[in-house]
């Protein structure tokens, strides 16, 4: 290392002490977000920022450093560690904080995850996709015109669906299962595209008819720009295209939300990318409607593994951000909302990012807040077209709010007993919820359910 290099980092870990010296929160998680590195540096007589916090009775920058991992064993060239400092100096709640095992770190603040799966929304999967089948033209074709087959079908990336009269109150929405002969005219149109699904999980379907050649029973989704409602033969009333999906695709049942999420997000990956995202050329569609392969001889998306070959998915963290004194959360509210909703705060991961470094650059840059320790709780397949929606808890280090406007139109903290009434108390709450479907919804719940003696 040069002395250039050497003295600028000198300088940096100069400021960060500094700054825990002076109590200065803000600054201090700043610079941890960019250097976690600088929770082990320490300065003169091997004082670290810990240990100066301590000294001078900050509380909350102890707090932030612990919550980040910060080793509070550590001694300085007096043998002191950041307890016997604070002891010393008589901030007797610093000292007893450090002395306790950690309480009110990670552990204490974030809800315990007891690495069971979380079920949301879209993601049960009703269908095995057998991938291997995609190349198998052969057997793809027997099974296109098979007579068990179910072909569901979109009109602009809106679902045909139907529903029962008697629960046309509530209606909780199917998808309607098309035969082969009803969708033929529809399949032979050359804008229509169509793709492979998969076959029922046999224990899902005991009542269903079981396929003569090899007992699977296969699914197909197409979708065309025109208005197939003429060609397709539909036999019950009560049964139309869905338009205006979000939200109402969250009322289909939960078996079927899992297909739909699946051949929507394809199809629209279809309607978008028709010519090669490389040369421009036509491509044609291959394995079962998971590949378009370019046609023009020498493209350089033939050669290798390339992705804009495949079907996108776009991730998304999406994140409950808790107060440090564990009882609060942090919602905001795009100006797009319906009125009065406060949702979780979200952003797409950036190339080459960490789900963990997304959830701190997304709510630092839409809030102001700092984030601390991350943790997944689970996820959602969302079809608007394509995302990935990463669910997280993550713990602030700091709490003052500066909102991006260009993003969002306000941001809060809000208590536990406000997120409990907006739960369960519906138009009396100071703000509501985003639909129980929505994973932001699950993440709140989560938080409460889990600490809360509900
Ligand atoms: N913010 C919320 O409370 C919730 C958001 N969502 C979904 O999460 C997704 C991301 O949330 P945002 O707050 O909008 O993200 P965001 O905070 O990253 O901002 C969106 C902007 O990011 C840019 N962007 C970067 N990568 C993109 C990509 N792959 N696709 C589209 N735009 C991209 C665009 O300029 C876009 O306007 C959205 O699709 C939204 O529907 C879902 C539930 C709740
Ligand atoms: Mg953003
Ligand atoms: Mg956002
Ligand atoms: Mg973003
Ligand atoms: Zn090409």
């Amino acid at each position: 290392m040069t002395s250039v290099q050497m003295s600028a980092k000198d300088e940096m870990v100069e400021q960060f002490l500094d700054y825990a010296s002076r109590g200065d929160l803000a600054k201090v998680s700043t610079m941890i977000s960019h250097y976690s590195q600088l929770l082990k540096e320490s300065g003169r007589q091997g004082w670290t920022a810990l240990m100066l916090a301590a000294r001078h009775g900050h509380f909350d920058v102890v707090k932030a450093l612990l919550l980040n991992g910060c080793n509070k064993d550590l001694v300085n060239k007096s043998g002191q560690t950041a307890h016997d400092i604070a002891k010393f100096w008589g901030h007797r709640h610093i000292a007893r904080f450090l002395s306790s095992s950690g309480d009110v770190t990670l552990q204490g603040v974030l809800p315990s995850n007891k690495s069971r799966e979380n079920e949301t929304f879209f993601s049960r999967e009703y269908l095995n996709r057998m991938s291997d089948k995609r190349t198998d033209l052969e057997w793809l074709s027997a099974k296109q015109s098979s007579p068990e087959t179910v072909f569901i079908v979109f009109y602009n990336l809106d679902p045909f669906v139907t529903t029962e009269p008697e629960e046309m109150k509530q209606p909780k929405l199917k998808l309607y299962r098309f035969g082969k002969d009803s969708v033929k005219e529809v399949i032979e149109k050359s804008d229509t595209v169509v793709i492979f699904l998969g076959v029922e999980k046999q224990e899902c379907s005991p009542s269903s008819p079981v396929s003569k050649e090899d007992g699977l029973i296969a699914w197909f989704a197409l979708n065309t720009n025109n208005n197939p409602t003429e060609s397709l033969k539909v036999t019950t009333s009560n049964s139309f295209f869905l338009t205006r999906p979000m939200p109402r695709l969250l009322m289909l049942n939960e078996d079927e939300a899992g297909i739909v999420v699946q051949a929507r997000s394809v199809l629209a990956w279809h309607s978008r990318y028709s010519f090669c995202p490389t040369c421009g050329g036509e491509t044609k569609v291959d394995e079962g409607g998971y590949k378009r392969t370019c046609l023009t001889e020498g493209c350089r998306s033939l050669q290798g593994i390339d992705n804009t070959c495949y079907p996108r998915v776009d991730p998304v963290v999406i994140m409950l951000v808790l107060h440090p004194d564990g009882n609060q959360c942090l919602l905001g509210r795009k100006k797009t909302f319906p009125p009065g909703i406060f949702s979780c705060l979200a952003g797409f991961i950036e190339p080459g990012e960490t789900i963990e470094n997304a959830v701190r650059r997304e709510v630092l840059e839409e809030s102001g807040v700092a984030v601390g320790p991350v943790q997944y709780v689970s996820c959602q397949p969302w079809p608007m077209p394509s995302s990935l929606m990463i669910g997280c808890f993550a713990v602030a280090v700091s709490t003052d709010i500066k909102v991006d406007e260009n993003e969002i139109e306000d941001a809060r903290w809000f208590t536990r007993q406000e997120v409990i009434d907006a739960l369960v108390k519906g138009n009396q709450a100071v703000f509501f919820m985003p639909p129980k479907q929505a994973i932001a919804h699950y993440l709140v719940k989560h938080w409460i359910g889990i600490n809360s003696n509900l």
